[in-house]
């Protein structure tokens, strides 16, 4: 288990961070995303954890031990970063050995292990590839294999997909959640989006601006995120007040029934939270209409391969939403909202 107490870290006279703790590794979370904007500082609390930059102050400890005076290469941490950097004019079997031979683990133990990586991260037949000849998505791998091989106690991943395009990302993000569960060690992974992290991660911490605003499983960080800002960060296009009484509200934007207290809530709209239906020439709308549903016009469509995606302006303004039915821009649709789909801010 990692712990951070309290944790300074400074470029000069920019503070990055001050007074950051965070727990990882507990309830028997394997694999921790590290979610934030850019910028925030994730990756210099993942290089501090490292080892790679000084602490100002605090404490960072692994199962008790206090890592302040153990050097990056003792910490006994995997680290790969958004681009790899495997070591250039070298084999990939010669890449993944490394952190081995740095060990002195006798030959014949090496080429075990290296062969267990390669079988680890699919890539069994590439032993003898030279690194500059593979694709992104392999290079990333042989990366991975490289830092699992030594048996790390944790593993650090920074951005290790950023260099990658959509559909390989998605892909290898779901490879390696696999690949470190499998290998049973506990992992932190630093990204800039959500939809990665919830490939990734069984436990998500959010940070912004150098502080940590909530650790969460993932589906109550979409759920139930812990303010507006966190909300918009994971997606929300659409913030409004509600009144609830006995699991019911009537809000501006018609009516909602969610399991929450009486008393008054913010609640947080993605497009998938409001699902537009066509509405007749004289404003009723066709299907199953709720009374007290809101009736916009579409100012925009997007067909996206989650389905189509619509912004409607009401008159209590914009608010996007989605649809099944054929919908152009000025079409009058009728809006009601899926329970199970909005957010409730700070509850
Ligand atoms: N070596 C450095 N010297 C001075 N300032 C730095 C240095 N590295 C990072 N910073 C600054 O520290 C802040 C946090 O940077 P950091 O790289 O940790 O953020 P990040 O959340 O990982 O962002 P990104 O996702 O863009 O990598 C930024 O304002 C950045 O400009």
């Amino acid at each position: 288990m990692l712990q951070i107490e309290d944790v300074g870290v400074r470029y000069g006279s920019t503070v990055v961070l001050d007074g950051l703790s965070w727990t990882v590794g507990t309830s028997g979370s394997v694999v921790t995303a590290l979610l934030g904007p850019s910028g925030c500082g994730k990756s210099t609390l993942i290089r501090a954890v490292a080892g790679l930059e000084p602490l100002s102050h605090g404490q960072i400890r692994f199962d008790g031990d206090d890592l302040s005076e153990l050097p990056a290469h003792r910490r006994d941490f995997g680290v790969v970063f958004q681009d790899g950097q495997l070591f250039p004019g070298r084999t990939v079997a010669s890449n993944i050995a490394y952190g081995l031979r740095m060990r002195r683990w006798s030959r014949a133990a090496i080429r075990t292990r290296v062969a267990e990586m390669l079988d680890l991260v699919r890539l069994p037949d590439l032993a003898g590839r030279g690194v500059d000849e593979l694709s992104g998505g392999q290079a990333q791998r042989v990366a991975l294999a490289r830092a699992l091989a030594p048996r790390p106690r944790l593993l650090l991943l920074d951005e290790p997909l950023a260099a990658l395009d959509r559909l390989l990302r998605d892909q290898l993000a779901i490879e390696i959640a696999e690949i470190v569960r499998d290998a049973a060690t506990p992992t932190i992974v630093v990204t800039h989006d959500h939809n990665e992290a919830a490939l990734m991660a069984d436990t998500i911490s959010v940070m912004r601006e150098g502080e940590l605003v909530q650790t969460d499983v993932p589906e109550h960080l979409w759920s139930s995120p812990v303010d507006e800002w966190t909300a918009r960060f994971l997606g929300v296009t659409t913030v409004i007040g509600a009144e609830f009484a006995d699991g019911s509200a009537q809000t501006p934007i018609g009516p909602v029934g969610l399991p929450v207290p009486d008393g008054p809530r913010l609640l947080g709209l993605r497009p998938e939270s409001m699902r537009a239906v066509r509405a007749g020439t004289d404003g009723d709308v066709v299907g199953d209409h709720i009374e007290g549903d809101v009736v916009g016009v579409v100012t925009a469509v997007a067909d996206l391969p989650a389905g189509r995606r619509l912004r409607v302006v009401t008159d209590v303004g914009e608010v996007d939403a989605v649809a099944s039915e054929r919908v152009v821009v000025g079409d009058r649709v009728g809006l009601l909202m899926v329970g199970e789909r909005v957010a409730v801010i700070g509850s």
